[in-house]
């Protein structure tokens, strides 16, 4: 496969902090529509990885392609246009909209979240909010306020706020942190449905739900890639067992 058929191509990416390496030399092909989970030790390098594909750092040097375009120069706000979605682990909605103006405001180029209550929807947003809510399952909350949403809830949410800006990317920071068992399954079901139209990177330590999800998963350690694979492949490599999985 050629690179041009890659939705990220990073290649020999290396970032320092004072002299340390914390992402060394790193080379990474996700498809388009894949779900890669990237898992590893604490400290192996995971989120400055996905800081770096969102432009939160700037790398120290190699190439980050997305859809074949480097965006390694591209700022952080451009990279989000391009088609970059980041979710951290923390939500970040607006406790005091309802659901509806939660992704109303998320909506590109739409209204501020100053204007949210005198806000009229174009019926293009309206058929977008409509879809996006049914995604991620929240149909019947969209005249709730976000802030009385359960804690899987909020994260659906933000989810759906990533969702309004039709990201080709989107990437996941410990997605299921924090839920209940029947949120979790509600979650893995999210991913399967979202990854049919972009490539979304997750990062996990929760095994039982990589394994639901994973088409592929990457394993990190010092910065590098120890190994990469289906997950009966990674879950059985001594490598992988050695560094991680056997602690
Ligand atoms: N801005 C920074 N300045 C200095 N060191 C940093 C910075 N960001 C990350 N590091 C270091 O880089 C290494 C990788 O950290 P990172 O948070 O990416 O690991 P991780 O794999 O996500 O770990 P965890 O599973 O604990 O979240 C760590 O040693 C961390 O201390």
């Amino acid at each position: 496969m050629s690179s041009t058929d890659f939705a990220l191509a990073v290649e020999d990416l290396t970032v320092s902090f004072d002299g340390f390496k914390a992402i060394d030399d790193l080379t990474l092909y996700v498809d388009k529509n894949e779900l890669r989970v990237i898992i590893g030790p604490n400290g192996a390098g995971k989120t400055t990885l996905l800081d770096l594909i969102c432009g939160k750092t700037k790398a120290s040097g190699g190439s980050i392609k997305f859809k074949n375009e480097e965006i390694l120069q591209i700022p952080e706000h451009k990279r989000v246009r391009l088609g970059i979605g980041r979710k951290f682990q923390t939500p970040s909605i607006y406790e005091n909209l309802s659901v509806l103006q939660n992704l109303e405001v998320s909506y590109p180029s739409g209204r501020s979240v100053w204007g949210a209550l005198a806000f009229k929807a174009t019926p293009d947003i309206s058929a977008r909010v409509q879809a996006v809510a049914a995604e991620i399952g929240l149909s019947d909350k969209l005249d709730t306020e976000a802030g009385l949403l359960s804690h899987g809830q909020k994260q659906w949410l933000e989810i759906g706020m990533l969702l309004m800006q039709e990201p080709e990317l989107l990437m996941l920071d410990e997605p299921i942190a924090g839920m209940s068992a029947k949120e979790r399954d509600l979650t893995a079901e999210l991913l399967h449905r979202i990854c049919q139209n972009r490539a979304v990177i997750v990062i996990e330590h929760d095994m039982d739900f990589v394994k639901k999800i994973a088409h592929k998963v990457t394993v990190m350690h010092q910065g590098k890639i120890l190994a990469e694979g289906p997950m009966e492949q990674v879950q059985a490599d001594p490598k992988v067992i050695d560094v991680y999985l056997g602690h």
